[in-house]
């Protein structure tokens, strides 16, 4: 019976695992480095959602959106990203920070604000 039916795992050779070791060391520091920057990106997003909130303005800036995807998809591209993936990736944060924004605006009385402002 082959590993792959028993689930058990190959012993792996020692030069391989130390090569698997230092790629996911590198692998965890980027991971930190995405969590600490989204954490950033949320608290300046947070930001806009209080002032568009204090100022009746729309959670949604459906314009805004369009430029900054545009932009992504050029930086992508340009470092050899997909650039549909930088932009499902952007359309996923920006939902996100959309709904906080909608919960800012219901909890300063602004009850009715939709994405599209309406
Ligand atoms: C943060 C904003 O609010 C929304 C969220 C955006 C984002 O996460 O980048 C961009 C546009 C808006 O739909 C903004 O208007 O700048």
């Amino acid at each position: 019976m082959s590993t792959s039916e028993t689930g058990a795992t190959a012993p792996i050779d020692a030069t391989v695992q130390a090569e698997l070791n230092r790629l996911r060391e590198s692998i965890d520091n980027i991971d930190a480095a995405v969590v600490h920057m989204l954490a950033e990106r949320f608290k300046a997003t947070q930001q806009v959602g209080r002032l568009k909130a204090d100022h009746q303005l729309p959670p949604a800036d459906p314009a805004r959106e369009t430029r900054q995807i545009t932009r992504l998809r050029q930086l992508a591209q340009s470092a050899n990203l997909d650039p549909a993936f930088a932009e499902k990736l952007l359309n996923f944060i920006i939902a996100e920070v959309i709904r906080h924004h909608e919960r800012i605006a219901e909890e300063a009385g602004n009850g009715n604000a939709t994405a599209a402002g309406a």
